[in-house]
């Protein structure tokens, strides 16, 4: 099982670097790599399991924290609407988004940054996503508000890109632009 042992932290390269794109269909090394990391995620959204093996909580999981540069993420996470969002995906892209922003107004967080880093994080309102699922079907997602912000979390981890790039230097508390705050 993946623990907070096998994530990597800010200074490791595979943070930095652009993930490379999975050959489909995926090996079974690779189908059992996305299903840990999402049963990592499972883990570490139940209380016991966190407390047993001392799990940081996490919605999302992209394989390069785990040093693994490939394009794979783990989602898994239930909207305030009691949506559920579980999802092992390769390859994932945005093929459109909104012009309108979003961020969390709470911020964001990062298993692999050992630290709190305050500040708004702009993002797009809404994207289309499109990737393949574990089960290896072709998936079109259109997503918006906080499922929308956490996919762009994990697909800027396929691209070496860390949440408080996006932060204001000058003022973190800065209002983006054209943006909505998401609570
Ligand atoms: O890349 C994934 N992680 O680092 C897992 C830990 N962070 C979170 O679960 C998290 C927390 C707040 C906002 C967002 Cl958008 C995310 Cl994603
Ligand atoms: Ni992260």
């Amino acid at each position: 099982m993946i623990t907070m042992e096998n994530i990597v932290r800010e200074g490791h390269p595979a943070l930095r670097e652009v993930a490379t794109e999975v050959t489909l269909p995926p090996s079974d090394e690779e189908i059992n790599l996305l299903s840990d990391m999402l049963t990592y995620l499972k883990n570490s959204q139940d209380d016991e399991m966190c407390s047993t093996y001392d799990l940081r909580p996490g919605v999302g999981l992209a394989a390069p924290q785990l040093g693994i540069t490939k394009r794979m993420v783990a989602i898994h996470f239930e909207d305030l609407n009691g949506k559920l969002y579980s999802y092992g995906l390769f390859n994932p892209k945005i093929v459109s988004h909104s012009v309108e922003k979003a961020y969390l107004s709470a911020g964001e967080g990062c298993l692999s940054v050992d630290r709190n880093v305050e500040g708004y994080v702009p993002r797009y309102a809404r994207i289309t996503v499109t990737a393949t699922d574990l089960e290896g079907n072709k998936l079109k997602l259109r997503l918006r508000d906080y499922a929308a912000i956490v996919f762009q979390h994990e697909i800027d981890h396929l691209n070496g890109v860390m949440f408080y790039d996006h932060i204001n230097k000058e003022n973190p508390y800065t209002i983006p632009d054209n943006a909505k705050a998401i609570n």
